[in-house]
């Protein structure tokens, strides 16, 4: 029987320790762990985030803010926006969602953030830590997507130790940190991408496959070993012949659950993970403001 790995057993797990950790701050600061996001124009796949972030910064007590730029707006505009949330005592956790529109360059704003507020884990700083972790470290730095990945693997007892992991796709925010968490905890990794000659060679020798393309039914059954953990990070909205709105993911889901070891589904899989991560993030900076 293939495993389904959805999050909402994990999230509900999570809830009781977010929300003490949570209230811990509150009462030390004075106030609830503050998360400000920046969003510039709309992007579908940010606007989904935003609002889930949202729902489950509520119900875990942290206070998330959103901050809406126009499309058009400037490079030095959005900079200067970040400096200000760096300088504002209240604010714990800053994350700008990306896409940015093309008269930004993203790798500045990025870097504009300030280290102990960067929860997305972008930055150079955060980027460092991550690739020189010590080998089999269980500390949790990094991206919010592939911690959560991790976060989900170790709550179905899936452990990584001398599988071969494949992780289609070379983001900075998904592909590569992923790469450095499965490889930290002993997983001997490939990263396949656009420019590999031959995928699903690569995919057929995977024990576990991280799917992060934006490609819908990228991953089909015959590129799959049976048995293998298929983690799927693709968000595709996309439109039936019936006018019905669907949200799917990168891989072939009807096909590939059948033959899978275990598999997570879009939607109620990696999205919500990463929303728990980055609050849990959120929390971690809050709490660092409160200890010092
Ligand atoms: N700086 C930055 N950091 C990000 O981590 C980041 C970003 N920018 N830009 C956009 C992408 C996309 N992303 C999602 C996370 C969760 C869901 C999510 O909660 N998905 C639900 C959707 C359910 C629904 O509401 O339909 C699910 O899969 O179940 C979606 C999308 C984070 N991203």
């Amino acid at each position: 029987m293939t495993v389904i790995l959805k999050a909402k057993p994990v999230i509900e797990s999570l809830t009781t320790s977010l929300t003490a950790d949570a209230a811990h701050v509150t009462a030390t600061l004075g106030r609830k762990p503050h998360l400000t996001v920046v969003l510039v124009g709309d992007d579908p796949a940010s606007a989904i985030y935003v609002r889930n972030k949202q729902r489950r910064a509520e119900e875990v007590g942290v206070q998330s803010e959103t901050i809406r730029l126009n499309a058009d707006v400037s490079q030095a505009e959005v900079v200067a926006k970040v400096q200000q949330l760096n300088a504002d005592p209240a604010v714990d956790g800053i994350i700008v969602q990306l896409p940015l529109p093309n008269q930004i360059d993203a790798d500045v704003i990025i870097n504009t953030i300030a280290d102990a507020k960067d929860v997305d884990g972008f930055t150079l700083a955060a980027t460092g830590r991550l690739w020189t972790l010590p080998k089999n470290s269980q500390a949790t730095v990094g991206p919010c997507t592939p911690l959560g990945i991790m976060a989900l693997l170790d709550y179905y007892g899936i452990d990584v130790a001398g599988k071969n992991a494949v992780i289609v796709g070379r983001s900075n925010i998904v592909g590569k940190p992923m790469a450095a968490m499965l490889l930290n905890r002993g997983a001997t990794v490939t990263i396949a991408h656009s420019q590999t000659t031959d995928l699903k060679a690569a995919t057929q020798t995977a024990d576990i496959i991280v799917a992060a393309t934006g490609r819908r039914n990228l991953i089909t059954a015959d590129m799959v070993k049976p048995g293998a953990t298929i983690i799927d990070v693709g968000m595709n909205r996309y439109v039936d012949a019936a006018g019905k709105k669907h949200l799917t993911g990168d891989v072939d889901y009807a096909n590939v659950a059948p033959i899978a070891g275990a598999i997570t589904p879009v939607p109620g899989g990696v999205g919500p993970m990463t929303v728990n991560m980055l609050l849990k993030q959120t929390i971690a900076a809050a709490a660092r403001t409160a200890a010092e």
